[in-house]
């Protein structure tokens, strides 16, 4: 008989990660809008996605992932995104800092330091790579910002450092915010003198936390698409310090052996 379909092969399974993740919200709209009725989105996080994606490769099996860019599995494997003609993922996404209220009077050096914060994906790229090598991400958050020191003065020229005043800051164990936050918290106490605890945590609690103070700042907000319920509940209670990253996307993402184009395709 005809082969299965894609759908069959795959259990109609798409293989998400953490539950509060917008990409899980954007899916959830995808199988309305594209009517996969018979397709489930399976939560779970970003390692065990990976994990699954890294399984599923070795044995040639074909799979559908939430995938995002920057992320290192597009230089580890060979993967594209399925086309989202109904645009349901956005267009260009980006990664912006949001900060708390406040935090400009009370840590004027870390705030500035963190509104000029912004780096490229190709960047991020090295220090998520050297992880993925087997370095601890303070390791080579240390290493890429040694090796890039005219980068890390672009961002810390003329502060004032401080002298070992505690900063929190929030993220989720999404391997771009990994690469990130684990920079960030190295400038700011190995060059601008802050005892930084990075606290991690699902998507809802990230926004929480600066919403109501009880974190400093976060480098997690994905928007204006991806984040957008997030960003509607809390604006007015958080400074959004625009994009620390351009050109970011989300999207489903298989294997380029899988011979399916777009996210209609998945209606057979
Ligand atoms: C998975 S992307 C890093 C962010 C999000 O989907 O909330």
């Amino acid at each position: 008989g005809s082969a299965d379909s894609f759908g069959k092969q795959v259990n109609y399974e798409i293989i998400g990660i953490d539950p509060g993740a917008g990409i899980m919200k954007a899916t959830n709209k995808a199988i309305e809008e594209y009517g996969l009725s018979d397709w489930k989105l399976i939560e779970g996080s970003g390692a065990a996605m990976t994990a699954t994606l890294a399984k599923d490769i070795k044995a040639k099996k074909p799979i559908v992932i939430t995938g995002w860019t920057p992320h290192w599995m597009f230089s580890k494997y060979d993967l594209k995104y399925l086309d989202d003609p109904k645009k349901v993922y956005g267009e260009a996404e980006e990664i912006h800092t949001i900060a708390r209220k406040g935090l400009e009077q009370d840590e004027p050096t870390a705030y500035a330091f963190l509104d000029r914060f912004e780096w490229s994906s190709d960047e991020m790229g090295e220090i998520m790579t050297a992880i993925q090598d087997g370095k601890k991400p303070e390791e080579a958050a240390k290493a890429w910002a040694d090796s890039h020191a005219d980068r890390v003065n672009e961002w810390i020229k003329d502060l004032k450092p401080v002298n070992g005043n505690p900063l929190k800051l929030s993220y989720v164990a999404w391997d771009s915010e990994i690469a990130s936050t684990n920079l960030l918290q190295y400038i700011l106490q190995e060059k601008l003198g802050y005892k930084v605890t990075a606290l991690q945590v699902e998507a809802g609690p990230m926004w929480t936390g600066v919403a109501n103070g009880d974190v400093d700042a976060s480098a997690a907000a994905w928007l204006p698409l991806t984040h957008a319920d997030y960003l509607a509940k809390f604006k007015d209670q958080i400074d959004d310090l625009g994009a620390n990253m351009t050109g970011v996307k989300t999207g489903l993402v298989v294997p380029s052996y899988v011979d399916v184009k777009s996210i209609e395709d998945l209606k057979k």
